[in-house]
Formats: C-alpha cells, structure tokens, sequence
C-alpha cells in the first residue's frame, strides 16, 4: 500500500525553483534512496514532506490523507519523523530527556508511555551508556545516533533520514548502517538522503536522483547507479 505520494509538487525561492514538479510515492515498509548534487533540492523536498515548508503547487498524502495543509506537528502526530542534516537536539537536557520530550510533544505519547519509549529507543541506538549525559556533549556519531533516536522516539510510521552517515569514520557509519537494518526489519518505511552511497546502497529498495529540483532517475538502485546521466551529473563521470 502506498504510504506517502507527492503530487506534482513544487516550491520556488524568489526565481529559484528548488522544487520542480516532483511526482514521487513510497510503499509501506520500503526504503527510498534519495540521491543528488549539492543544492539540488533533497532537504527541500523533506521540508515539502514534514511541512517545515509548504508547498507552493501540487499535493502531499500521506496515509490516504491530504496532508499538504498540515503543520509540522500535525504531520509528526500522524506519524512522519524525520531527522536533520544538523542535529538538533536540546543541548543542556539528557539524551534520555530529550528521548522523553520527543516521546510526549512529538509522539503525544503520556509521560509513562514516553518514558518506556525512551528506554527502547536507548536500547535500539546504543545510547543507553550515554542516558544521562548532557545532549550538548555527544560525539558526532553518538549526536548522530540521538538525531535517529528523537526521530524514533515519536515512533514514526514513516522516518525521513537526512544525510545521517554524512561525516562518519567507515566502522560508524557501518555501525549506524547496521541499526537502520534493524529498523526497517521492524517495518518502518524510510526515505533516507545520504551522500554515502554504499551506506546508502546497502539499505535502499529504490533510489531517486534530483537534479536542479526535478526527477533525473528513479529506479532500482544499481540500474539507477549505472545510468549514465546519473553517472555524468551526480559522479562526474563520463558515461
Ligand atoms: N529558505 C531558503 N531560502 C532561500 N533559498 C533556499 C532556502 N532553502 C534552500 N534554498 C536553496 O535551495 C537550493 C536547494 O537547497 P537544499 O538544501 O534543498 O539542497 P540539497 O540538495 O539538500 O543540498 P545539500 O546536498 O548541499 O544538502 C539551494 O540553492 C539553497 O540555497
């Protein structure tokens, strides 16, 4: 069943159009690569998606519901959690607080059901020997990793990943690699942007490559790998 699709969707900043008529639609429990240059749109095309940005044209459904009016935390209670690029977690409270707030504000989970959220979600991502430690202070994976725990800590039906190995060490980011395997083994549907493509490639069902807002390639991924405009445009390569 189809879990989310965007409709003919577009945004434009001043005469920029950074989002061009973009027609995508992910299944349940699937995994969606999203591929392309620097610029070409990705983190626009996932503010489309949560609604940190609303779309100028087109239409966001997400569970058989027109979402495209939704704020942020609409779209989060309906169950789209989604990570940044930048992490952003609240730097002078706990990872196991900001598990909790997660939980409770994103999740509208109870205080009791947030708490036991959080303890899973240590256990999921590792974190549980960092609990009690000041969000502010993490390694960059272990920020990374509370990145996806706050996002999980909503439990999220469909989780947006953006750029996560993205400045990992090679046995990290294979760390990292190893609990998105669990997570989408549970069923959680992922659309996941990552500039490590073997990261990327080693999870993904399909990939989809933007260039300069719009579709270039969509398709199996190592079809989509050896497309030659991809090739040429994302790897500046020659075909
Ligand atoms: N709020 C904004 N105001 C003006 N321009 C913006 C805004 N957000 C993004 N842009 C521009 O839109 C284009 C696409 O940005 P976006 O962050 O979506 O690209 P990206 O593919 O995620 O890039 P990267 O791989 O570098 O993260 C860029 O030229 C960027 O400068």
């Amino acid at each position: 069943m189809t879990l989310l699709a965007l409709h003919a969707v577009s945004k434009s900043y001043g005469a920029l159009k950074v989002t061009d008529d973009i027609t995508l639609s992910v299944t349940e429990g699937e995994t969606l690569g999203i591929l392309g240059p620097n610029g070409a749109g990705k983190t626009t095309l996932f503010n489309l998606i949560s609604g940190d940005v609303r779309v100028d044209a087109g239409r966001v459904e997400y569970a058989g519901r027109d979402v495209t009016r939704l704020r942020p935390h609409q779209r989060c209670h309906a169950g789209i959690g989604r990570s940044y690029q930048v992490p952003q977690p609240f730097g002078n409270m706990s990872v196991f607080e900001n598990l909790v707030t997660a939980a409770c504000f994103g999740g509208q989970q109870t205080e009791r059901e947030a708490w036991q959220t959080a303890h899973e979600v240590l256990e999921q991502t590792g974190l549980m020997p960092h609990a009690n430690k000041p969000a502010g202070g993490l390694t960059l994976l272990d920020r990374k990793r509370l990145e996806l725990a706050r996002a999980l800590a909503t439990r999220p039906q469909l989780l947006l990943l953006d750029e996560i190995a993205g400045g990992l060490t090679e046995p990290e980011a294979a760390v990292l690699v190893g609990e998105l395997k669990r997570i989408k083994a549970r069923g959680v549907t992922m659309i996941w942007i990552e500039h490590v493509v073997h990261a990327l490639l080693s999870l993904a069902d399909r990939l989809f490559v933007i260039n300069f807002g719009q579709r270039l390639a969509e398709g199996e991924p190592r079809a989509v790998m050896n497309d030659s405009e991809v090739r040429r445009v994302y790897m500046g390569m020659e075909a």
